[in-house]
């Protein structure tokens, strides 16, 4: 189960588990559109084809959801690996100011991120709750009581049910180091993580060292997980050995290189109106530019095939997944499903 965060790589680590679930046939919780009704918290109403008396067996869930560990439990199977990624605040925040400029009113009323950043508690204040991404995004998404001020007991026990919920937490700003860190932890090949940055912006804006300080003291209770779970994170690779892990991350970058040369036509990020595959085109917010990747057209067909796969963004992979997943369901009633499943995956 990975509880996907606002703004923090989640994109392309759910890129990963798509491809995952596609290979081995797994089923997915997917939620109707593209998440589980966010701001809402989590209820397992939300997943496509869940009811309570057949209780459907699923393997994988990663969209974004405000957490709620109770209802995601009716979900998932007792023994399932819990992670989730973080992200540096002041770097998120650039991010989300811009992405999600039309859908919070603080982001809206101030007239550009500089002056957010000088006074954020006045743009904040004029509509709280309609505000939840602009101010401790990743603790609202983890489902812990948002829109409260800072105090130390609350951050601490803020820690203590990340640590029970989750037995990873990867960190966006690590990516790599973070793949290495999953791939261990699931027993996954190398070529199971091995992605293309997706979701990521065409521009962003150069925060000076004043502004990064103002946006972690900002989001106060998430630079205070960030803090913990930084070095919980390298505490971890310390476990792993360093070394071992320069040498696997060495690993990941070469085998990246090596699918870029063979998958795509221009070995660098490509603006969407140049991506002429509609499986493939980044969905374009109204506030910033999405950049993507053009695969290239004269390939075998199984491998364009698993190329596409590697770039094939959040949206469109839904559709692929719930058309497989879907037409299952009306052949074979729930019970069979499951068994072909489980014949597949023994
Ligand atoms: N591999 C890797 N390493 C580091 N950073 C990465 C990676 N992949 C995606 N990104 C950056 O993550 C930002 C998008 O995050 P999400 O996909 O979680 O956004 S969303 O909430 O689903 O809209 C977005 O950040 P910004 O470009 O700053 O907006 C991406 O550039």
């Amino acid at each position: 189960m990975f509880l996907k965060t606002h703004k923090t790589a989640g994109s392309t680590v759910l890129n990963i588990l798509n491809r995952y679930a596609d290979r081995k046939s797994l089923r997915f919780a997917l939620p109707y559109n593209y998440h589980f009704n966010c701001p809402s918290y989590f209820h397992s109403s939300y997943v496509r084809g869940y009811n309570d008396f057949d209780k459907p067996h699923y393997d994988i869930m990663g969209h974004h959801m405000r957490f709620n560990l109770k209802e995601v439990k009716k979900i998932m199977p007792p023994d399932s690996f819990y992670f989730t990624i973080f992200r540096d605040p002041a770097k998120l925040a650039e991010s989300s100011f811009y992405y999600c400029r039309n859908d919070f009113p603080a982001f809206q009323k101030a007239p550009n991120l500089k002056a957010f950043i000088s006074n954020p508690d006045y743009y904040y204040q004029q509509n709280k709750t309609l505000n939840f991404l602009a101010k401790n995004p990743t603790w609202f998404d983890l489902g812990l009581k948002h829109g409260v001020p800072f105090t130390e007991n609350m951050a601490r026990e803020g820690v203590r049910i990340v640590e029970e919920s989750f037995n990873l937490v990867l960190l966006a700003d690590y990516f790599d180091e973070s793949m290495i860190l999953l791939k261990e932890e699931l027993c996954w090949e190398l070529d199971d993580v091995v992605t293309f940055k997706l979701n990521a912006r065409v521009n962003f804006t150069h925060l000076e060292a004043n502004e990064v300080e103002r946006l972690r003291s900002w989001n106060d209770l998430d630079w205070y997980l960030y803090v913990y779970f930084n070095q919980t994170f390298w505490d971890k690779v310390e476990r792993f050995g360093r070394k071992k892990m320069n040498v696997e991350v060495m690993k990941l970058r070469r085998r990246r290189q090596q699918l870029s040369k063979l998958c795509l036509g221009k070995q660098t990020p490509v603006e969407a109106d140049k991506i002429y595959e509609k499986s493939i085109k980044p969905y374009q917010p109204m506030t910033v530019k999405i950049n993507g990747w053009v695969v290239k057209r004269n390939l075998k067909p199984s491998v364009r095939a698993q190329c596409l796969r590697i770039v094939t963004p959040e949206l469109q992979y839904i559709e692929l997944l719930a058309a497989r997943q879907f037409s299952e369901d009306v052949q074979c009633p729930v019970g069979k499903s499951n068994m072909k499943q489980m014949k597949n995956a023994s």
